[in-house]
């Protein structure tokens, strides 16, 4: 199956959904571009390699940064190390940079783009499930500071996006679930029939190998999220209000991330920070106690975790203050007012607050 998804905004382009695609890639790059900047971790390097070698053959110069891999890579440092690459090779504003790599491979990436000349094209081909759902498609680019979790970036938006599901064969099943964490994410705040696929089908989903069957759900599943996606940034790129649907569990999440040094995965720490907000929901009265129970019925049968330890409050608020959803002194949260339907909690009672961590830390 190859889907093409259309991002539909001022600068629109295609996410594809599909297999062997990087010949594609190659030879959709636009014809001015004569020098290619492949970011990419030491895990991809044969991959990248392989890149290399298809760009080499279409006459382009191909540059390789590789970078630290995970959440190391998306440093100041990291970002500095490739302007200077791309200071060397005489990069200019008819070039590109390509991503190839997890979410944060496509976010530092992107992020090198959006800076270098004040913006250049990036094509982003991500290789993990939460880099094709999530990372690669919607413009948002980042690094981490010493204070927080993706603190500077910019809105970028890439060219194309090449979701070469192949890659998928390769990746360890732990990150793959992760990145189911931000599938089940898109089911719970719109399209819900991701949540019935996910239901029937978490044998497929998280058996250590996938056979041609839990390929092509997890196809299905991929499309249906970035269609989700997509439609939330053309209607709102900058995040004025809709797209903050899309960062549901993620004011939890990130504060995990932040607090654990960035060893916990992306996905995990949502996968929390969604049982948080719908605990947060209960109590503030608009979530039922059948749809909390469905988050942690589907988060668990995937295998994501849905607590977290007590008594890390006061780092766990610290980090929460910093959310980008934060208006001045006034947390706020996207929370469900029903599966399907979120809506604002802006400066909630501390006590609930404190019930959501009590129930998630028990
Ligand atoms: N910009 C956005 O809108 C957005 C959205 C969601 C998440 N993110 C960011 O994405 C990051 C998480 O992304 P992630 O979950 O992809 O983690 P990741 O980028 O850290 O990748 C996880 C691991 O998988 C390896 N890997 C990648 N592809 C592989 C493959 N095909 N085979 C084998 N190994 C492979 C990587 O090298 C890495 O070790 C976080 O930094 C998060 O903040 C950004
Ligand atoms: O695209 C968005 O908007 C999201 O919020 C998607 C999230 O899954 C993603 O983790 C994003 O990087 C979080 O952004 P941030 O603005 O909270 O840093
Ligand atoms: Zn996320």
């Amino acid at each position: 199956m190859t889907a093409v998804v259309t991002v539909a905004t001022a600068a629109p382009y295609d996410v594809t959904v599909g297999r062997g695609l990087l010949p594609a890639a190659v030879d959709s790059l636009p014809e001015g571009a004569v020098r290619v900047l492949v970011v990419h971790s030491a895990p991809l390097r044969d991959r990248a390699d392989e890149l290399k070698g298809l760009i080499e053959a279409t006459g382009r110069t191909p540059v390789l940064a590789e970078v630290p891999d995970a959440e190391e890579g998306k440093t100041a440092e990291v970002a500095a190390f490739c302007w200077r690459v791309l200071g060397s090779s005489d990069f200019t504003r008819s070039d590109v940079v390509m991503g190839m790599g997890g979410g944060a491979v496509t976010d530092l990436a992107g992020f090198v783009a959006a800076t270098w000349l004040r913006g250049v094209a990036v094509v982003q081909i991500p290789t993990t499930v939460l880099a094709m759902v999530d990372a690669a498609v919607g413009g948002k680019t980042g690094i981490n500071t010493t204070e927080g979790k993706n603190l500077v970036g910019a809105f970028h938006e890439p060219s194309a996006v090449w979701c070469d599901t192949d890659f998928l064969r390769t990746l360890p099943a732990n990150d793959r679930v992760a990145g189911l964490a931000e599938v089940v994410k898109g089911g719970f705040i719109r399209d819900t029939r991701i949540l019935e696929i996910v239901e029937a089908e978490t044998p497929a989903l998280i058996a250590p190998e996938l056979d041609e069957h839990a390929m092509e759900v997890l196809e299905e599943l991929i499309a249906r999220k970035i269609r989700v996606k997509a439609d939330v940034v053309a209607a709102d790129l900058k995040e004025s209000h809709l797209r903050e649907i899309l960062n549901y569990g993620h004011t939890f999440g990130h504060a995990i991330e932040y607090t654990e040094r960035y060893q916990w995965r992306h996905g995990a720490a949502v996968s929390v920070g969604m049982v948080f907000v719908a605990e947060l929901a209960r109590l503030a009265g608009k979530l039922d106690d059948a749809a909390v129970d469905r988050h942690r019925s589907i988060l668990t049968g995937l295998g994501l975790p849905v607590t977290y330890p007590g008594h890390r409050w006061d780092a766990l608020l610290t980090a929460m203050k910093r959310d980008k959803k934060t208006r001045g002194d006034m947390l706020r949260f996207v929370i469900l007012q029903g599966i399907g339907n979120p809506v604002r909690l802006e400066g909630p009672d501390p006590a609930l607050l404190a019930g959501a961590y009590d129930a998630v830390s028990r």
